[in-house]
């Protein structure tokens, strides 16, 4: 299995507000690309990939929607606005929920009120951490475990403080190249690399 994260700082978790920033400062339509690269390839999709959206501007709690690739149904199509329709959905349904609940949203759509220090916490066991960063290791020198996952963000970079606590979660870090690109790019790098040495 094949797992992404990407953290969206600025990502507001009220799904009307959500819709509203497509294009504006807070950039969310970084993840509906995002997700459209990591799920979708050219008339199929692939069926090993885990994709958790966090999003982080919130009065109470981050939102991190799930998307298990081998369990979506009939998703309606790749496009932008069928995939921020898809996010929305999770967001309208999480409204009200406490702390660290879960609710699923359709077949391999959840959304739970964790944070992301809490999610790779709980991914750390399972997967092996990779962050992308433009300071990393050049991909073609790392050796990928057998169930990877892949941290990024979007326009705004990591914060210090979750720099240390993935540090000890034992995360590696991976540079792509000399460019910096958007999240929804690095993904379909990573998917290459890993494709090309199977
Ligand atoms: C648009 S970038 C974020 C840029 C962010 N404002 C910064 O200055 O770090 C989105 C994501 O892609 C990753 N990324 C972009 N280019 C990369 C590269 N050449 N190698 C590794 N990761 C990269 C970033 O680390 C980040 O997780």
């Amino acid at each position: 299995m094949r797992a992404f994260v990407v953290r969206a700082r600025a990502a507001p978790v009220d799904s009307q507000q959500f819709v509203a920033s497509i294009g504006q400062e807070a950039h969310t339509e970084i993840l509906a690309h995002t997700l459209m690269n990591t799920i979708f390839v050219a008339q199929s999709h692939r069926d090993d990939v885990i994709v958790y959206l966090v999003l982080e501007s919130t009065q109470d709690f981050s939102r991190t929607i799930c998307f298990r690739s081998g369990e979506l149904g009939h998703i309606g199509g790749f496009h932008e606005q069928n995939l921020t329709n898809k996010i929305a959905k999770a967001l309208t349904a999480s409204k009200g929920m406490t702390k660290e609940q879960l609710r699923v949203v359709e077949p391999g759509i959840t959304v739970r009120t964790v944070s992301f220090e809490k999610l790779v916490q709980e991914l750390a066991e399972e997967y092996q951490l990779y962050m992308l960063e433009k300071k990393g290791t050049p991909v073609r020198d790392i050796e990928f475990a057998h169930n990877p996952c892949f941290l990024l963000t979007d326009h705004i970079p990591m914060p210090k403080k979750s720099f240390n606590s993935l540090k000890r979660l034992g995360t590696q870090h991976i540079n792509l190249g000399p460019k910096m690109l958007f999240a929804s790019q690095c993904v379909v790098l990573i998917h290459n690399e890993l494709d090309i040495r199977l």
